[in-house]
């Protein structure tokens, strides 16, 4: 299994140290457009294995294509990310330049490989992606609902005193402030969480999800890494071992939920071929609602990138 990690800042770094210290991967190549920087990244990992024991080889290159040739997953991190006062969507028009060059690249030269994008704003970084790969919908996904369900879980973990290994949830929609969690598909040990907590309590939660990126920005002056590499490389995991995992994951959307062309994190299965299988919930009228306001948020920011596509060829 050959892995390609595109970007070796903060998130790609991160995601490749994951890959190779729990063997997901044979191999994982580092690119950045940084001279030496991907190449020092993927030295220090290397160095690394002796210590936490794995053999799994890491290689850096600057912007070389041909030493990402024949992978089978490519992660997509490449990219600025947000400084304090900014929002995610303030990023696409750097970002999108960025992700469609990486794609060209990518595809020429591992035309069969599934991408993971994880650069923002994530959902229509998705659909740039997407449009270059000019791939199935299956094999083109964005890294996002992990996360935020992640948050979600470990502030209930925190909240219920529990541990966040015993909290299942699901979330919808896009990856910002119109995300769609979802208190009725969110147990604790098997437990529907609102038996456990109080509804104020629960909402501040859910709140303080939906803002979660925002907190560490404003904390740290920049986006996080850690549960963000991390994330991605369980979507890698997922496919490479063909676990069928079900995770909250960026597609396309072609008639799911009503939604026909938006791409939104809906829950899927994951196995070696991508996204197997899209799950459709059974939604009520007010989670109904929350969805289809979230779709027309990443609508708007989708036709951003269409008039900023159209500009270009005139
Ligand atoms: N989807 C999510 O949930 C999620 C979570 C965290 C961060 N992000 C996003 O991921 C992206 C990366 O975040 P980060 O914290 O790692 O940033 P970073 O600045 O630490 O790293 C980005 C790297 O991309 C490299 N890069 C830029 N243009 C490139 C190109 N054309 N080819 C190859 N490499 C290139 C830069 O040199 C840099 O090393 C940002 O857009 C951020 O908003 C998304
Ligand atoms: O918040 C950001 O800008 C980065 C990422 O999308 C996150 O949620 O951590």
């Amino acid at each position: 299994m050959k892995v390609t990690v595109v970007g070796a800042g903060n998130v790609g770094a991160t995601c490749a140290d994951v890959l190779a210290y729990r063997e997901i991967a044979n191999e994982v190549v580092l690119v950045d457009i940084k001279e030496g920087f991907a190449e020092g990244k993927a030295l220090d990992i290397w160095q690394k294995s002796p210590i936490n024991l794995y053999d799994t080889r890491t290689v850096g290159v600057t912007n070389d294509y041909s030493r990402t040739a024949d992978s089978d997953i490519v992660v997509i991190t490449s990219g600025l990310p947000r400084k304090p006062g900014m929002t995610r969507d303030d990023l696409i028009s750097t970002n999108a330049g960025i992700v469609q060059s990486v794609t060209e690249n990518v595809i020429q030269h591992s035309p069969n490989a599934i991408i993971i994008v994880v650069s923002n704003p994530l959902d229509v970084m998705t659909y740039a992606a997407h449009l270059t790969a000019k791939l199935p919908r299956s094999r083109v996904m964005g890294m996002a609902g992990i996360l935020d369900t992640a948050r979600y879980r470990a502030f209930l973990a925190e909240a219920l005193n529990v541990s966040p290994k015993d909290i299942q949830a699901v979330l919808l929609g896009g990856h910002g402030d119109t995300m769609v969690p979802l208190p009725r598909y969110t147990t604790v040990g098997g437990i529907p969480v609102t038996e456990l907590i109080d509804e104020e309590t629960l909402n501040a939660i859910i709140e303080r999800t939906k803002n979660g990126g925002g907190e560490l920005v404003k904390l740290m002056g920049t986006s996080a890494w850690y549960a963000p590499g991390s994330a991605a490389a369980q979507m890698v995991e997922a496919i490479a071992r063909d676990q069928k995992r079900i995770f909250p994951v960026c597609i396309k959307l072609e008639g799911e939920y009503g939604i026909n062309g938006t791409y939104l994190g809906v829950p899927v299965v994951l196995g070696k071929n991508g996204v197997e299988k899209v799950i459709e919930l059974q939604l009520n009228e007010d989670e109904t609602e929350l969805l289809r306001n979230s779709e027309k948020h990443v609508r708007e920011v989708m036709e951003v990138l269409d008039s900023m596509t159209a500009s270009k060829s005139n």
